[in-house]
């Protein structure tokens, strides 16, 4: 039996946890949830039925509609006050970081956004199983995850490092000669960069194969999910920027692969399915029978694999250059794009400004120094945010 604290469990992530641990309750507890605290309903909902010890959101304005929500669900459950008791609240910006802190077997870090960097350094350094699906906490905080991670203590829930993971399981770093992420293009694949030009949120909100939040959903469409999930592998894996490659693969099929000095290729394949991966990275190393639905070979499959357009979609050259230089500079790649997203989202920014804005803010960077603290992430993404949005103003203007 695994103790899981599921942090984000009220997104995209956090109810296929739910689910899995739902189908398997002889293999997971959920002993903590949380979220930011914009859908109290729901997280009260998931608290009761899981019988956690403490809940937590971020935004403490919405404690009270939390408790009230509590005792909304347990009197749709017909549950008499007296028959149960409510878990305890946190709330607060540091509250997804005491959650990360609590006693469990694995800690599942679903939050969107670079915000949660703390929760996984606080994870990291209580010693618990890490399962990664906030990607943005690795790209932010790249030096301070690497001096405190031990070996392993990481799992990957992203399905491309899943499927690395896997791929790589039982060999040596020798081996390696270069990983292949797969990108499945995104709401716009195909499309030339002046195809571009008048495309909405809506539309970027459709994405081809996956159903996912808005930030990773839109950051598909513009190719800095692929970005992020280049730092990201370097981060997992250590393996140098040259040698990891992207193709777009519109199937979702094949998650990701690895190829070896000897010219053979390993890679993941299975039917675009979330579960799989957080099943995978909850239980780690073992396999969670029948997380999702396996490739149906008794039909017939055509699986493409295309070059990435980079001049249509700048995001995966940027990333790489950003990479490169370490220090903040993911942080800044990372904080910029957060801020231009909201912008689209909210008719500031044309799509195509969201790339362009991230290369202004890199170009005007300053020579923020190796990151040793938390607070000096945030003051690389205070600087970045705000640049961005100078940049921003400037381009609307
Ligand atoms: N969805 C997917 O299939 C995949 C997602 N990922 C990554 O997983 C992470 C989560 O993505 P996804 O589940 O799609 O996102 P969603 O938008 O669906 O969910 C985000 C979760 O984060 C919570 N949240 C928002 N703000 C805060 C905050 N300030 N503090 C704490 N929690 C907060 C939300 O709570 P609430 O809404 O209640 O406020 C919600 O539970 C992202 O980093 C994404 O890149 C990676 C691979 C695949
Ligand atoms: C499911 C998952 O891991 C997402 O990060 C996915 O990769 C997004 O799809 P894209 O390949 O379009 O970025
Ligand atoms: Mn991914």
């Amino acid at each position: 039996m695994r103790d899981l604290v599921l942090l984000g469990s009220t997104g995209s992530i956090g109810t296929q946890a739910i689910d899995i641990v739902r189908r398997n309750p002889d293999r997971f507890r959920v002993v903590a949830l949380g979220a930011g605290g914009g859908n109290v309903g729901l997280l009260a909902a998931q608290a009761l039925e899981l019988g956690v010890e403490v809940v937590g959101v971020a935004r403490a304005s919405v404690t009270q509609d939390l408790q009230l929500a509590f005792y909304a669900e347990a009197q749709k459950r017909g549950w008499a006050s007296g028959d149960f008791k409510l878990p305890k609240i946190v709330a607060g910006p540091d509250a997804m970081t005491e959650l990360a802190r609590w006693p469990c077997d694995v800690v599942l870090n679903g939050v969107v956004g670079s915000l949660g960097l703390a929760p996984t350094l606080a994870a990291l350094q209580e010693g618990r199983i890490l399962a990664l699906a906030n990607k943005e906490s690795l790209v932010a905080g790249g030096p301070l995850v690497r001096r405190i991670a031990k070996p392993g203590q990481i799992v990957p829930v992203d399905s491309e490092h899943s499927a690395l993971a896997q791929c790589l399981r039982g060999g040596t770093a020798a081996e390696v000669r270069r990983l292949v992420l797969t990108a499945s293009g995104g709401a716009f694949r195909g499309r030339r960069r002046e195809e571009l030009t008048n495309v909405t949120p809506e539309e970027a909100l459709k994405h081809p194969t996956w159903d996912m939040g808005p930030v990773v959903t839109i950051n598909s469409a513009t190719m800095v999910n692929k970005a992020l999930e280049v730092i990201e592998a370097h981060e997992l894996f250590d393996v140098p920027y040259d040698d990891i490659e992207v193709m777009v693969h519109p199937q979702s099929v094949i998650h990701s692969m690895v190829e070896f000095t000897d010219g053979s290729t390993l890679a993941q394949a299975s039917p675009p399915d979330m579960r799989l991966p957080i099943a995978l990275a909850l239980a780690w190393p073992d396999r969670v029978p029948e997380a999702a639905a396996a490739v149906d070979w008794t039909q017939a499959h055509n699986w493409e694999f295309r070059p990435l357009d980079d001049e249509a979609f700048p995001a995966v050259r940027l990333a790489k250059a950003a990479g490169r230089a370490g220090r903040c500079r993911p942080a800044i790649f990372n904080a910029a794009n957060e801020e231009c997203v909201a912008a689209f989202v909210s008719g500031r920014l044309p799509f195509l400004g969201i790339v362009d804005t991230l290369e202004r803010v890199l170009a005007a960077a300053p020579d923020f120094a190796e990151p040793g603290t938390v607070d000096d992430v945030l003051a690389a993404e205070a600087w970045a945010r705000a640049q961005a949005q100078r940049t921003i103003e400037a381009e609307g203007a």
